[in-house]
C-alpha cells in the first residue's frame, strides 16, 4: 500500500507533500489503492477548534470533494481527546470581527462535513465534548473507544448549544433523549452513548477502531454512490437548509450571546478551572 501524506500548513492555501516540521493541523492520509482518506486532527493537546484548525479542516474537505474521495475517516492524533470542542479562547473577549470570522468558519466547516456526498465515519479515540461531539455527529457513523466521554455539555458551561448542534443530536437520538441530554448538558460515557444510539459501535482499542471504521466504509463503498449520496443529503437537507438560509441570523445570535457579561464570566471561570486542573 502506498500512502500519500499531505500536510496542511497555517496561513497558506497551498498544501505541501511530505512531512513538515511546521504546524500540521490536519494530517491527511490517502490510501492509493482504495482512495480512502484518513483525516486526523492534530492540534495538541486536545484539538480545540480554533479558526485555524477549522480552516484547515474546511480546506481538506473541499479537496476531498474535488478529488471525488470515496470515503473518509475522521479521527484525532491525541491519545486522550477526539476534540475538546470550540476553542474557548476564540470566544473569550474577542473583537467583533474575530468572533464573526470564527463563527462563519465554523459554519463553513460544518456545512461541508455534514453534506459530503461520500461516506464519513468518526473514529472517536478520545473525549468528545460539545463541538467535538458535533463533528462526530456530522459523520454518518460513529465508533468510539471505551471509557471516554461524549455529549453536548454547553448548558453546564452556562452557554447554549446552537440550534444546528441541537438538530444534529435530535436527528441521531430522537426528540425525547435529545431534549433531556441538551437541557442537562449531559456527557455520556462511551457505553452510555452506545446504549442511546449516540454512537453506533464500541471498539476495544485504536487498532480495532480503525479496522471497524474501514469495515463500515467498505460496506458503504459497495453501494451505488449517486443513489447513496442523494438519499444521505435528502435526509440531511432540512437541517442543512435551516443553517444555510439563516447563516447571518445564526452569526448574530452567536455575537449577541458571546458578548453578554454573564457568558464572558462563565467562560473566564471555566478557562481558569481547566488551567488549574
Ligand atoms: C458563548 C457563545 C455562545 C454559543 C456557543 C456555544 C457553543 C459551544 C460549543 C463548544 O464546543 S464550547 C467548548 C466546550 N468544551 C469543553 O467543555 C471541553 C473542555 N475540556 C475538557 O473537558 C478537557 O480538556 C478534556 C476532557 C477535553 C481533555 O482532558 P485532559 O486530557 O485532561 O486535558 P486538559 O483538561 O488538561 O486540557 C489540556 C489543555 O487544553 C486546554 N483546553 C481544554 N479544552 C479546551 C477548549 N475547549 N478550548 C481551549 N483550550 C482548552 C486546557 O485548558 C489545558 O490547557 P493548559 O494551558 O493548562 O495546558
Amino acid at each position: 500500500m502506498f500512502v500519500l501524506r499531505q500536510c496542511l500548513t497555517l496561513g497558506t492555501k497551498s498544501s505541501i507533500r511530505n512531512f513538515s516540521a511546521t504546524t500540521n493541523l490536519v494530517n491527511l492520509t490517502i490510501n492509493e489503492d482504495t482512495g480512502v482518506a484518513i483525516m486526523e486532527l492534530n492540534k495538541p493537546p486536545v484539538n480545540s477548534l480554533n479558526y485555524e484548525l477549522l480552516e484547515a479542516m474546511h480546506r481538506t474537505l473541499v479537496k476531498l470533494e474535488n478529488e471525488k474521495c470515496p470515503g473518509m475517516i475522521l479521527t484525532s492524533s491525541s491519545r486522550s481527546t477526539f476534540s475538546a470542542g470550540l476553542d474557548l479562547l476564540e470566544m473569550y473577549k474577542p473583537t467583533v470581527d474575530k468572533a464573526r470570522r470564527f463563527w462563519s468558519m465554523l459554519q463553513n466547516t460544518w456545512i461541508k462535513l455534514y453534506s459530503t456526498p461520500y461516506p464519513t465515519v468518526a473514529a472517536i479515540n478520545g473525549h468528545s465534548p460539545a463541538g467535538g461531539c458535533l463533528l462526530a455527529m456530522s459523520c454518518e457513523h460513529r465508533i468510539m473507544v471505551p471509557d471516554k466521554m461524549i455529549g453536548l455539555n454547553e448548558t453546564q458551561l452556562g452557554i447554549v448549544a446552537p440550534q444546528w448542534f441541537q438538530d444534529c443530536m435530535r436527528n441521531i437520538i430522537g426528540e425525547r433523549q435529545a431534549e433531556k441530554a441538551l437541557i442537562a448538558g449531559r456527557m455520556f460515557t462511551s457505553e452510555e452513548a452506545l446504549k442511546i444510539g449516540l454512537v453506533d459501535e464500541l471498539a476495544t482499542d485504536k487498532e480495532d477502531l480503525m479496522q471497524k471504521a474501514h469495515d463500515f466504509l467498505d460496506e458503504q463503498m459497495g453501494l451505488p454512490p449517486l443513489a447513496r449520496s442523494v438519499v444521505k443529503v435528502g435526509f440531511r437537507k432540512d437541517t442543512l437548509s435551516k443553517l444555510i438560509n439563516g447563516r447571518e441570523a445564526d452569526i448574530k445570535m452567536f455575537l449577541d450571546n458571546v458578548f453578554q457579561p454573564k457568558v464572558q464570566e462563565s467562560l473566564e471561570n471555566y478557562i481558569q478551572m481547566l488551567k488549574k486542573k
